[in-house]
């Protein structure tokens, strides 16, 4: 039925179903368990803004290794091995993992400003104006970006 009516909605084309994620870990479990791996290891005397910042460029790094010369490759990577996705999921979890401390050693509360930087970019890109096309038809006019306080819950504007 969930596919039928996605169906009518999409003109009659049947899209394949969303990747979705589970619901767990979220964002602040996250934290507090690699604020628990750093303390259990007295690590914390390391992990400055500075070196996270440092630690997750090169995480990144390992990610683009494993693209790096094979082309386009399509969602789900098809032609991937299994060890390869594995890879893969280590080194966008290493990202994460930095991510996520570097936000916490900079007093961000990543998930709060992630639903307002959404707020901002649905503001920036309505959907009625860049509807199928991925030009950048709207700049804010510079440093507008910090001063404007957008409130936001759930990804839209209150
Ligand atoms: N000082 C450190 C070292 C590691 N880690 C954690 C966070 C990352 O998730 C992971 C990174 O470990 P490695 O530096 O060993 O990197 P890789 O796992 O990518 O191994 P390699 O670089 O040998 O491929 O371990 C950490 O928090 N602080």
């Amino acid at each position: 039925l969930a596919a039928t009516e996605e169906a009518l909605q999409n003109g009659g084309a049947v899209r394949p179903e969303r990747f979705t994620f589970s619901p767990e870990p979220t964002i602040e479990d996250i934290r507090r368990m690699q604020a628990e791996f750093t303390d259990e290891r007295d690590w914390n005397q390391f992990h400055q803004p500075r070196n996270l910042l440092l630690a997750m460029v090169g995480e990144v790094g390992e990610v683009a290794e494993l693209f790096q010369w094979r082309g386009e490759v399509a969602e789900g990577l098809p032609d991937w091995t299994e060890s390869e996705r594995e890879q893969l999921a280590h080194e966008l979890s290493d990202v994460m993992i930095y991510l996520v401390e570097l936000a916490e050693k900079c007093h961000v509360d990543l998930p709060q400003a992630v639903l307002r930087k959404m707020a901002l970019n649905r503001l920036k890109y309505p959907a009625s104006k860049v509807h199928g096309s991925a030009k950048k038809t709207h700049k804010f006019p510079p440093h507008s970006g910090t001063s404007v306080c957008v409130c936001a819950r759930e990804g839209h504007l209150v």
